[in-house]
């Protein structure tokens, strides 16, 4: 699903140059739930964005479900982002003013799908999630682990490929933490969701298939737990 070779990604500073990823190579199978980790500044959000397609390396090639990325045009990129890959990020992202269900089926509207559609799947997905009694609700009525759930009914909503989390529960006490991670183990075991996790918390590993460490910008360990 994913394969990524000798990636690098150097930001310019001017006076220094900071080489946040020096040729990571990896191959993600379809239904995996992978693990991101290492210590703060080894390169794991950058490496997630990369995948994501949320940013370009400076060296390196990125295949995702067959497409070399390179070959698409901006416009393009843009379109595979919306209809292929689903995010999540810590802050949960979710627009205040828009209740529960119009935060979730806002992206399938972006995206083009028609209003039968979008309307049917963000039911079925919050029903999913256990979420479908707070359709009515807005941000400021939900909890951060309920926030963060409905975020990822948001990025499910429309089946997307790879679905991309970068620290999901980092504003979220451990209770909560569980529930949204067992939602993501939910996901990816029923309906063989491919997810690429973003985490500093040990913890952790016990929900990831496969755990990929960083340090300075390189894979130190890429492995199943039991290895
Ligand atoms: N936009 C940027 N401009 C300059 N340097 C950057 C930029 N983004 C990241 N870096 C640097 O690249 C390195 C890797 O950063 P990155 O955010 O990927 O690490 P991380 O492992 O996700 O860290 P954390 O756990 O603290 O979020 C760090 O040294 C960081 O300072």
């Amino acid at each position: 699903m994913i394969i990524a070779e000798n990636l690098t990604r150097t930001y310019d500073m001017g006076k220094v140059i900071v080489h946040a990823l020096r040729g990571v190579s990896l191959t993600i199978q379809k239904g995996e739930f992978i693990g991101i980790m290492g210590a703060s500044g080894s390169g794991k959000s950058t490496l997630l964005h990369l995948l994501g397609l949320l940013d370009k390396p400076t060296k390196g090639r990125i295949t995702l479900a067959g497409v070399d990325v390179k070959t698409l045009n901006d416009r393009q990129r843009t379109r595979f982002r919306l209809k292929r890959l689903g995010y999540v990020f810590q802050d949960y992202a979710l627009v205040p003013e828009l209740t529960v269900e119009e935060n979730v089926y806002l992206t399938s509207m972006i995206r083009g799908t028609s209003k039968e559609e979008y309307q049917a799947q963000t039911y079925s997905i919050l029903e999913r999630i256990g979420l479908s009694d707070r359709l009515n609700h807005k941000h400021n009525e939900l909890s951060g682990g309920q926030q963060q759930r409905v975020a990822i009914a948001r990025a499910m909503v429309n089946k997307p490929e790879i679905l991309f989390a970068d620290e999901p529960c980092a504003n979220l006490d451990s209770e909560s933490s569980r529930n949204v991670l067992d939602l993501f183990k939910q996901i990816n075991k029923e309906m063989a969701q491919t997810i690429v996790m973003v985490s500093h918390e040990d913890w952790h590993t016990e929900y990831f298939d496969r755990v990929i460490i960083l340090r300075d910008g390189l894979i130190i360990s890429d492995g199943k737990k039991s290895d």
